[in-house]
């Protein structure tokens, strides 16, 4: 067996595998490359995993607020599902004012909503996992149709909470156990499609903690 403290990998290509891989396969993602880009915040993760979860507990994971946050901030930023459409079931008139039958498509942008300055304020581009945490320190809820990365309404996304769950557990252990540093030099830049993936993957230095 070989132990190994410092490598390199492609992290998107380790994170696909298993049931909707693609979603938080692309989610956690642009989640390790928005906190290399951040360490502070990663700094703040590991913090609060090795307080409130010192030995992995899924019944601790609810305690991670702050790690919620970072999540939240991943899909409203980045979210894997960037636009989606819909078409009314018979004709409608939308709170706009438009009027609209059974063959219009209606093209809904995810990503243009989670930056809009007008619904998430002027730091709306920034990473800032606070913006889900109230002053009390508990998780601030915010409404489906305002953090729309899974849908709204009767047929939202079923995975939600597993989505969460999968994420923080994964993002707990890597973060507790590792340091991240994507290599440099790497290009970022997104896929224009249905999911919203990483167009070279990731690449990244790991190091053992
Ligand atoms: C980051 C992770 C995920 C995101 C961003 C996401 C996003 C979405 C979105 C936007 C929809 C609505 C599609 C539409 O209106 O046409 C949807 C539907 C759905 N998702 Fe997810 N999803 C994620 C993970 C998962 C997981 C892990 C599962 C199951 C294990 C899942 C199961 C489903 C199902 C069954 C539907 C269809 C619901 C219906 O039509 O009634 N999703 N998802």
């Amino acid at each position: 067996m070989v132990s190994l403290t410092e490598f390199s990998i492609d992290m998107s290509s380790r994170f696909s595998c298993g049931v909707a891989r693609d979603t938080i396969s692309s989610a956690l993602t642009w989640f390790f490359w928005l906190l290399s880009k951040n360490p502070e915040a990663m700094n703040k993760i590991r913090q609060e995993v090795n307080k409130k979860m010192p030995r992995f507990d899924p019944a601790d994971l609810d305690k991670l607020v702050y790690l919620h946050g970072a999540v939240c901030e991943t899909l409203r930023l980045y979210p894997p599902v960037p636009f989606n459409h819909k078409s009314p079931a018979k004709p409608d008139v939308l709170p706009s004012g438009h009027k609209v039958d059974e063959n219009w498509k209606i093209v809904i942008s995810m990503y243009a909503l989670g930056r809009m300055k007008s619904v998430w304020g002027d730091d709306a581009e920034d990473f800032r996992p606070e913006r889900w945490i109230s002053y009390s320190g508990r998780l601030k809820q915010e409404p489906s149709y305002k953090f729309l990365a899974f849908n709204a309404g009767p047929r939202a996304c079923l995975g939600k909470k597993l989505t969460f769950l999968q994420m923080k557990t994964v993002a707990a252990e890597i973060i507790r156990n590792y340091d991240i540093k994507v290599v440099e030099g790497h290009k970022t830049e997104p896929v224009p499609s249905v999911l919203f993936r990483m167009q070279h993957g990731l690449k990244v230095n790991i190091t053992k903690i």
